[in-house]
Parts: structure tokens; C-alpha cells; sequence
């Protein structure tokens, strides 16, 4: 096991917006964060993308499967190999399907493959062991935050957002000792984020993404496809849970005979909404909600939370933060509690039985 004292520790993460790999480099003995490094970012082409966006929802043992995973460690070993001096990766690899009360949860990437490749330990399978202790196996970034709530110095109750391809929530209250103790913290997902809309540019437009939400600023938002959104028992459903890309495919669907601008108000819409259905579980209102991930570059998803919220909204960089390099980052964070025996979740953020780490370690040359 790893002893006490801060390493500097790789993170890697492939987000389910399917967008590319990012890496960033984190000083920390896992339980607090003392500097931030290096950061990467390895875009995965056309036809990669192609090949993944063919395994979602598939599961081991499926060709399409093992393609997939073929291209992430590539991907991976390559931005990996650019950074010098990490002592530990924490690898979390390609989410291609998540039925946590059913078939499981999968990422897709062997850790011992990069730990060969790179010749440094490497963290991965993240998720498998919380789910196998009856947990949701997501979202795991929350201990994260709450170190991070600690390193910007706050000393009352917020929230982080993450705005990917599904959006999390993580209420914080970093007056508590660390992120396991009883009261420290609070997560979910909230339900879509930005996979809708850009399933949507990418069927209509060829395009990867509504930038900056102009098209959806252009539009109008259907009030009867929301309301019928909102109807989902997913927002009545006590935390924590967590959600599949393709959980709400119905609403991409609903939206097929609008034109393109109002379905992408419609989406960006319903984004919002369900994030602020989710600060309804909130265990006490936060004065400010930082906001991670690309959808916080969404001009028209921001304006619609702030609009709704009666906090501040702000991205993470607010604060100082790197709001492309948060989930990397806590990749790397994570990795380092895992190496250390320290627990990575817990029942109040994905409702595992008990403090639960998670991930395993490959060596190289084993
Ligand atoms: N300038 C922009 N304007 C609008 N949307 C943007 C912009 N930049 C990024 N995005 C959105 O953010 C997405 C990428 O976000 P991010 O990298 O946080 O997702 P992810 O890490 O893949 O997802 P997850 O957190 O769900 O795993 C893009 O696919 C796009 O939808
Ligand atoms: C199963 C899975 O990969 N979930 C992702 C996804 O993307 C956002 C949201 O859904 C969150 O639950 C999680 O990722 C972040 C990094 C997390 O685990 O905190």
C-alpha cells in the first residue's frame, strides 16, 4: 500500500460526451489537493468516435466491445506517454454501458495494458466494486469535490455542477472533517446534459455540438415536451442515482418533429430543468453552485440556470479551477486514495452499503 504524503498522480478521463481523452497531472496524498500540473487532451477522430458510439450500450464480449477498447487504451497511450513525472495514473476509461441494478457497469480499457505500456502502476475498474456492494457506481467525483471545496476555502455549504454528456450534482459541506464523514456530502446525476443536444447538431447539422447554445438561444422550448420530461420518476427518485447516456432517449425522440432550433431549446431547456429538480434534494440551500464541464460553455444552458436557481452560478473558473481538467483531475485524486486504502464513495453519493474503494491497481511487469 502507498504510504502518507503527496505524489504526484495522472488522471485520465474519456467522458460519455464522446469527445476525446483528457489528462491532467494532481500533487495530493489523497486526501488533500496541494498543487495541480500538467494537462492534455487527445481528441478522438471520426471513425474512433464512429466505433465507440457502435459499442454504447454493449457489453463485454461483443466485438464491438473489444474495438472499442482497443481504441481507448490507444488513445489513452498516447496522450499518456506525452507527461514525465507521474508516480501513479489513475485510468477510468470509456463508460460504454451503466445498468448498475442490472447487468452492471462497464468501462472499456484494461488498466494492465497501460501499466505495461507506461511502466507506472495504474487505478482502474472504478466502478465495478461499489456497484458489486450495492452502490451506483456513479458519480465518483464527489470526494473530489469536497477536497477541492477545502483548497478554495470554503467553509460553508455548495454545490458543484458537472455539465457532460449527463450532468452530476455534488452538494459539499466542507466544514465536516473529510469527504466520509456522516453530512459531508450529497450526489447524483440530474439527467441529461449535453449527449442530447449534440445527438441532435450531429443527426440534423453533421455538427459535434450546439456552440455556445446559439441554435438553442434561436429557438423556442417546447413547454409540453418539458413538462412531459419532467413527469419522468427519475426527479422524484431520492438520491443517490445515477443515470446511462441513453436513459433518456425518449426525449431526443420527442423532440424529432420540432425544427432544429426550437428542439434545441427544447434540450438545453430540459437540461437546466433537471438540474434544478436536482437542487430540490439539496440536504440545505448553497449560496453558490460552480459549474464544470463543456456545458458550462453553453452560453443559453447557463442563462437558463442562473435564471432558475436563486444561488450564484459560475463555472469552476470562478474560483481557479480548470473546469476541462475537473474530472481528470479527480481521476488522478481518486487514484491516489485507492493506493492509499482510502475510500472512494460512500452511501450518500452513490448509495453503496458502506465506505467503499474502489478500482484496482496493475503493475507493470506483473
Ligand atoms: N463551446 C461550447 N459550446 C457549447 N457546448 C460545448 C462547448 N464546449 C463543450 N461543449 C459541450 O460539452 C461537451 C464536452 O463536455 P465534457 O468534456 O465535460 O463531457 P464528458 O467529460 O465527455 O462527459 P461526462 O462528464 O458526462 O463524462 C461537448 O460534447 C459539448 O456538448
Ligand atoms: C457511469 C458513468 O460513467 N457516469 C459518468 C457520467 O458522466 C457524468 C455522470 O454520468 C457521472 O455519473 C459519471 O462521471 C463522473 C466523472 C463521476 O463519476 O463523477
Amino acid at each position: 500500500m502507498l504510504k502518507a504524503g503527496p505524489i504526484w498522480a495522472l488522471g485520465a478521463m474519456s467522458g460519455t460526451s464522446l469527445d476525446g481523452v483528457d489528462a491532467a497531472l494532481v500533487l495530493t496524498d489523497g486526501e488533500r489537493i496541494l498543487d495541480f500540473g500538467e494537462t492534455g487532451y487527445r481528441p478522438y477522430d471520426e471513425e474512433e468516435r464512429a466505433l465507440i458510439r457502435a459499442a454504447l450500450g454493449r457489453w463485454p464480449g461483443a466485438p464491438e466491445v473489444e474495438m472499442a477498447a482497443e481504441i481507448v487504451e490507444t488513445a489513452h497511450a498516447e496522450l499518456l506517454s506525452q507527461f514525465g513525472a507521474a508516480a501513479l495514473v489513475g485510468f477510468h476509461g470509456q463508460t460504454l454501458a451503466h445498468d448498475p441494478r442490472g447487468r452492471g457497469t462497464h468501462q472499456a480499457g484494461n488498466g494492465a495494458v497501460l501499466a505495461e505500456v507506461l511502466g507506472v502502476p495504474v487505478v482502474w475498474d472504478f466502478r465495478s466494486s461499489d456497484v458489486a456492494l450495492g452502490g451506483q457506481g456513479a458519480p465518483l467525483a464527489p470526494f473530489f469535490h469536497f477536497a477541492l471545496a477545502k483548497r478554495i476555502g470554503a467553509t460553508a455549504p455548495l454545490a458543484f455542477l458537472n455539465l457532460g454528456g449527463v450532468g452530476n450534482l455534488t452538494w459539499v459541506d466542507p466544514s465536516k472533517p473529510g469527504p466520509e464523514s456522516p453530512g459531508a456530502c450529497l450526489a447524483f446525476d440530474t439527467g441529461p446534459a449535453n449527449a442530447p443536444v449534440n445527438d441532435l447538431l450531429r443527426s440534423r447539422r453533421g455538427l459535434t455540438q450546439d456552440t455556445g447554445g446559439e441554435l438553442a438561444a434561436s429557438g423556442t422550448p417546447d413547454a409540453g415536451i418539458i413538462a412531459d420530461f419532467l413527469a419522468h420518476p427519475y426527479f422524484l427518485r431520492m438520491p443517490p442515482k445515477s443515470l446511462d447516456r441513453n436513459d433518456f432517449n425518449a426525449l431526443l425522440a420527442a423532440v424529432a418533429p420540432l425544427p432544429d432550433a426550437d428542439a434545441a431549446a427544447t434540450l438545453t431547456r430540459a437540461a437546466a430543468e433537471a438540474v434544478v429538480r436536482g437542487t430540490e434534494h439539496f440536504p440545505t440551500p448553497v449560496e453558490r453552485l460552480l459549474v464544470t464541464g463543456g456545458g458550462r460553455h453553453n452560453a443559453t444552458l447557463m442563462t437558463d440556470l442562473a435564471a432558475r436557481l436563486p444561488c450564484t452560478v459560475a463555472p469552476v473558473e470562478s474560483v481557479g479551477l480548470d473546469g476541462d481538467m475537473l474530472e481528470a483531475q479527480a481521476f488522478a485524486y481518486l487514484a491516489v486514495r485507492v493506493a492509499r486504502g482510502l475510500p472512494t464513495s460512500g452511501p450518500t453519493t452513490t448509495g453503496v452499503m458502506a465506505l467503499v474503494g474502489g478500482g484496482q491497481i496493475s503493475h507493470p511487469g506483473v
